[in-house]
């Protein structure tokens, strides 16, 4: 089952800063969560981040998974070589009623990463297999992603943040479930609203959302 987590200033620890630490740490930075990486290495992408604040970092050479522990993450990620130390990780994080994931071990994480085409942090569309073939799950991201970023236009990435703001402004303005419906499907197909998206005026669609919602109540 694909899930969109909402990781929402919640910590997430990974442990390991190679190859796959990395990718997990990218992952996240897409996400609004704090990030703290425990290693005993780094790459130098891994320095920057920790450089730009966008991480935290403790470089660490560990023996067990006691250091979990002093922290109340909302997930673990295991992304060392080591698969003992990895599945230590992973149970001492499942003790800790908090999410747990290694790189090596499909069998004991509590979930798998799908291979994700990212646009503009507002739409994410993912490919997964479901772990028979992370390969597979790869190539067919690479042949569909330049479709998607075809069909998908700069346009209905502020169509998406318009009806974000206008989903907000209808919540206790309008009192049942299919007139909010009714409303966002009108702002989606104003013609005024359509031509401000398309000169990339998402203020004066805001406003024009407003002047919508005032007409009505
Ligand atoms: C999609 C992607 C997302 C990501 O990692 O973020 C991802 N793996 C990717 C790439 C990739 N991973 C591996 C190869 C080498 C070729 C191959 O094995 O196929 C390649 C290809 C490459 O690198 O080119 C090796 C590998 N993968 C896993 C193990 C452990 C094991 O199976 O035991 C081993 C070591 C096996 C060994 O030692 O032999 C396990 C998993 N990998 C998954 C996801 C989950 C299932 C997803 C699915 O089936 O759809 C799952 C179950 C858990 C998880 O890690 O989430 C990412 C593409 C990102 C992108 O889009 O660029
Ligand atoms: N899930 C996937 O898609 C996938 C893909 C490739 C590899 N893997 C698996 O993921 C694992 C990690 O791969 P990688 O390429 O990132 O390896 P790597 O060697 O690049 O990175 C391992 C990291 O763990 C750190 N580390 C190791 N032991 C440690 C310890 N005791 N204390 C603190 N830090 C420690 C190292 O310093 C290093 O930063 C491998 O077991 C590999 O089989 C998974």
């Amino acid at each position: 089952m694909i899930v969109d987590l909402n990781l929402h200033g919640d910590l997430v620890i990974v442990v390991g800063g190679g190859n796959e630490g990395l990718k997990k740490v990218n992952t996240l930075l897409t996400q609004d969560c704090k990030i703290l990486l425990i290693s005993d290495s780094t790459s130098r992408q891994i320095q920057n981040y920790v450089k730009q604040k966008k991480i935290s970092f403790r470089k660490m050479r560990l023996g067990n998974a006691n250091f979990l522990k002093k922290y109340k993450p909302f997930m673990v990620l295991a992304t060392t070589d080591d698969k003992e130390l990895n599945r230590k990780i992973v149970e001492q994080a499942k003790s800790m009623r908090c999410y747990a994931y290694a790189a090596d071990d499909p069998e004991v994480s509590d979930f798998a990463f799908g291979s994700v085409i990212n646009i503009e942090d507002t739409v994410q569309i993912a490919v997964s297999t479901g772990g028979k073939s992370p390969a597979m799950a790869r190539k067919l991201k690479l042949q569909a992603e330049h479709i998607f970023r075809k069909v998908i236009k700069k346009e209905d990435i502020y169509h998406i943040k318009l009806q974000d703001f206008a989903r907000k402004a209808v919540k206790d303005k309008l009192p049942t479930f299919p007139e909010r419906k009714k409303f966002l499907y009108s702002v989606m197909n104003d013609n005024h609203v359509k031509q401000l998206i398309r000169d990339g005026n998402l203020k004066k669609a805001q406003k024009r959302v407003m002047e919508m919602l005032g007409e009505l109540i």
